[in-house]
């Protein structure tokens, strides 16, 4: 039988999904509320004709492409991908990326702001007997997956750090994917260690992995604790917009279990 797993955040205002300034805002308007907008497109028509005196249901929505479940392009990234080639925008996306096997990482013990390194990797790998194979994606559950909409969500949770990233990368994978806000470490606590160690190269260090070799990972992601580990598809196909940095996607992960 087959099983679809939703992999997506509900896309609400009103939660503290992100930082301050950053959240989405959405205008419901009702069926009470439309009715001459539906009525200019048909002349001599009047309330009377409509079923219930209804007009429709549609909402007005100001968020950015990196609101709720999306998939970020090299292009958000830098400029450049793959060691100074034009960094490609989420409509130049390959869909082969977007409909794959995946591999779930449990990385639920690692403290917030943690950088996970390739070790990291290699031993979450090896607890679930998985060796990766090129374009498995692969998603990284971590302690921020059961915050989304609370208070703490967006420092929830460790990161991945540029070798980790780099590491993946550098077996194949071009997707990945994380519950939390950023696939790197929450910047309140990047900004401690910068402040410590005044070293910039943490600043945003995963997603600068792009820079050397270009890929795309899913942010926001919710409720991978459903997930096995391994045996399942992952289908993300980002919204086409033009020459953008992100689009938003419905993340669905497919399981075919033996009846
Ligand atoms: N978490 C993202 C950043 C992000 O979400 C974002 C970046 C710029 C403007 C808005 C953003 N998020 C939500 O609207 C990242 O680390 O790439």
């Amino acid at each position: 039988m087959r099983r679809l797993v939703d992999i997506s955040v509900p896309l609400r205002a009103g939660i503290p999904t992100d930082p301050p300034g950053l959240t989405p805002e959405i205008d419901y308007l009702s069926h009470q509320q439309t009715q001459d907008d539906l009525l200019r497109f048909f002349p001599g028509a009047t309330r009377d004709d409509l079923p219930d005196g209804e007009g429709w249901a549609v909402e007005w929505v100001r968020m950015t492409t990196h609101s709720g479940t999306h998939l970020d392009a090299p292009y958000h990234y830098a400029s450049t991908m793959d060691g100074g080639e034009r960094a490609i925008t989420i409509d130049e996306v390959p869909l082969e990326w977007c409909f794959q096997p995946g591999v779930k990482l449990d990385l639920r013990h690692f403290e917030d702001g943690y950088v996970v390194t390739p070790d990291d990797i290699d031993a979450a790998l090896d607890r679930i007997g998985h060796r990766l194979s090129p374009l498995e994606i692969v998603v990284v559950n971590t302690s921020a997956g059961e915050r989304y909409g609370h208070d703490d969500y967006v420092s929830k949770g460790c990161g991945i750090g540029r070798d980790a990233t780099l590491h993946l990368l550098s077996q194949g994978v071009r997707l990945t994917g994380t519950d939390a806000w950023s696939w790197d470490a929450p910047f309140v606590h990047t900004a401690r260690r910068y402040a410590r160690e005044g070293d910039a190269s943490v600043i945003w260090e995963g997603h600068r992995a792009g820079r050397e070799v270009g890929y795309c990972h899913i942010e926001k992601l919710h409720n991978l604790e459903a997930l096995p580990d391994v045996g399942f598809q992952i289908v993300c196909f980002p919204t086409k917009v033009h020459a953008a940095s992100a689009g938003w996607t419905r993340a669905v992960a497919v399981i075919d279990e033996e009846e």
